[in-house]
């Protein structure tokens, strides 16, 4: 398995997930190094949101450890955010003003990453009124106003139309910055994310990492992971989602 030698910010080693008689995860050996843009694929049921709520502590492992940079932040992202009834600005100024920033910084740090969005605009908008992709891009919005070092993202643009995905897989690769390690820890936020979206996962990743039934049979850079030999059932996977 390619594991990077940079200091991680999240280390599992042996991880397991049962929720009951069903066991999610296996086994699960990765670092996430800083800079690194990690994509989880494979089958429905494979594992990949446990994983990522394992990474975010949203879920604890039934065996094996969890170790994460305590000094670093982090931010998750669902499929399909959640907007609470108030205007955009305010929707990403709680955040901020539940880590503890005044309210009114909160709600002019709230515009600033509005604007990082392309959404200023629309910040006095209420959040559940905007389009599927409006939506996703605050919720990015809010992820990024509280300065995480890993964005964990949940299939974030499963949900929308052609041009909204576009739009949101662009501020991911924006937000991310460049798709090589950073060195001495610039601001690139290190990001992990699922997708079925097989082109996406090249145009964005720099690693792939590939879950059957809960465990990881694939861990390459994105490059040896499209063109090189596979796993029996990654390649079957891969040859079945592009072709
Ligand atoms: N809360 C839960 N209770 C019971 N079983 C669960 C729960 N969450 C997930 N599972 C099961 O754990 C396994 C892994 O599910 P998970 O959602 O992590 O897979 P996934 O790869 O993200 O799937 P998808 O691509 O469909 O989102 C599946 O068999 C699923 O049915």
């Amino acid at each position: 398995m390619a594991q990077p030698l940079a200091h991680p910010l999240i280390a599992l080693q042996g991880v397991a997930v049962r929720y009951g008689r069903v066991q999610a995860l296996a086994d699960i050996d990765l670092h996430i190094a800083p800079g690194e843009r990690v994509a989880l694929v494979g089958a429905n049921g494979s594992g990949k949101s446990t994983l990522l709520r394992v990474l975010h502590g949203l879920v604890g492992p039934s065996a094996g450890q969890v170790r994460r940079d305590a000094a670093q932040r982090q931010a998750m992202l669902f499929q399909r955010p959640h907007m609470l009834r108030t205007s955009a600005q305010n929707n990403v100024a709680l955040a901020l003003w539940l880590r503890g920033t005044p309210w009114r910084a909160a709600r002019a740090e709230a515009l600033a990453a509005l604007r990082r969005v392309g959404l200023e605009a629309i910040a006095l908008q209420n959040a559940r009124t905007l389009s599927g992709g409006q939506q996703q891009r605050v919720a990015l919005a809010r992820a990024w106003a509280l300065r995480p070092a890993v964005l964990l993202l949940d299939e974030p643009t499963a949900s929308l139309d052609p041009h909204a995905k576009r739009e949101v897989e662009g501020l991911m690769a924006d937000l991310a910055g460049p798709a090589e390690p950073a060195d001495g820890g610039g601001p690139a936020v290190t990001m992990v994310f699922s997708s079925h979206n097989l082109g996406q996962v090249k145009r964005l990743a720099s690693r792939v990492v590939y879950l059957e039934q809960g465990r990881a049979v694939a861990d390459l850079p994105v490059h040896d992971f499209f063109n090189g030999p596979l796993p029996e059932a990654a390649r079957l996977f891969v040859k079945g989602e592009i072709g």
